[in-house]
């Protein structure tokens, strides 16, 4: 399904309205093509897998939408210019693989439609899950932080020495490449602090970026985001933005969701995003999740119908939760009283 320009506004509502009133967001990416085997100890993340198995990101992209995900977000979150030139690659090799992260979740759609529509089975032979069903590509842009894989995405400080110049000079021409890749909207994730949400919002209005945008922040303590700026002043930079169709959260423990879609509400009546992590932490030293107050899928699953009571939306899960939490929430989503 395409957007049209102009009502930019309205569209994440209208969306919202055929889905009837909430979407299901698909699950973790790169922690899933881990969980397949793929090794992502690199800088680039996931997107090493649009280099060495593509395939696999397709798959796992199907699984999401097997699952029940209405919105599917592609693998370029550390896939940057700068960071495939690092690996030697050529300017144009490196746009033409950007492109290629939201054409592999185009083709998992088209696949996934082609199938529904002939009625097959999943695997459990369950036919009403493989449904006809409304279903958005997502571009993923992950922060200045994710590129320099040094942590700071999860502490959110740049130094001094980064400007907003910077940070607008370091993802233009990614968000270009994106806005005309196919992708219905480009999902902005785990943004770290204010500096770098501002820097969005200008970029989409300076560049005319055609295609809407979500605004996803990172917090660690449930009130603020990872940098210390606080959630409201973050939010209402997206507020303010008109390209902007929904304000959330991701990457994010379940326990702090609630408190923190109270806090973007005060300030926003867009449509409200979040889609946490499993509850573990990520230690940036050591590359590795370590289980502090991870919830199992049920736990998460248990928080899904207060998150929606909150005000919620569009829901999904982030690092380290799978097709199972997705199929789980798209549940719960699915039977409410209404
Ligand atoms: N969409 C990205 C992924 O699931 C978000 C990562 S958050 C560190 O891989
Ligand atoms: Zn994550």
């Amino acid at each position: 399904m395409g957007f049209n320009t102009g009502e930019q506004s309205t569209l994440m509502a209208d969306f919202l309205d055929q889905c009837g009133g909430h979407a299901v967001v698909d699950g973790g990416l790169a922690t899933e093509l881990e969980r397949h085997g793929a090794d992502l100890n690199d800088p680039l993340w996931s997107a090493k897998c649009l280099l060495s198995s593509p395939h696999l990101i397709r798959r796992v992209h199907l699984d999401y939408l097997e699952a029940g995900a209405n919105i599917i977000i592609s693998a370029s979150y550390q896939a940057t210019l700068q960071g495939f030139e690092a690996k030697g690659l050529s300017r144009e090799e490196g746009e033409s693989l950007l492109r290629r992260s939201v054409a592999i979740a185009c083709e998992a759609r088209d696949i996934y439609l082609d199938r529904a529509a002939k009625g097959s089975l999943d695997v459990a032979g369950n036919e009403t899950i493989l449904k006809k069903r409304l279903i958005l590509v997502a571009a993923s842009v992950g922060s200045y932080g994710a590129y320099l894989a040094d942590g700071s995405e999860y502490s959110g400080v740049y130094g001094d020495a980064v400007t907003l110049e910077t940070l607008k000079d370091f993802h233009r021409r990614r968000v270009q490449i994106l806005a005309e890749s196919g992708a219905d909207l480009i999902a902005f994730e785990t943004i770290p602090n204010k500096l770098e949400a501002k820097a969005y919002a200008e970029l989409l209005e300076e560049e005319d970026i055609k295609i809407p945008a979500w605004f996803s922040f990172n917090s660690k303590d449930g009130i603020n985001v990872v940098s210390g700026d606080s959630v409201s002043e973050c939010a209402s930079i997206a507020d303010s933005c008109k390209q902007v169709v929904a304000v959330g959260i991701n990457c994010t423990p379940p326990r702090y969701i609630h408190g923190l879609i109270q806090s973007i509400q005060k300030v926003t009546t867009k449509p409200v995003l979040v889609y946490p992590n499993s509850g573990e932490t990520y230690d940036a030293y050591r590359k590795q999740w370590v289980p502090t107050n991870g919830v199992a899928d049920e736990g998460f699953v248990s928080y899904v119908g207060k998150w929606r009571e909150a005000g919620a939306s569009l829901i999904g899960g982030c690092c380290r939760t799978t097709p199972n939490t997705i199929r789980a929430i798209s549940k719960t989503l699915s039977c409410r009283a209404d």
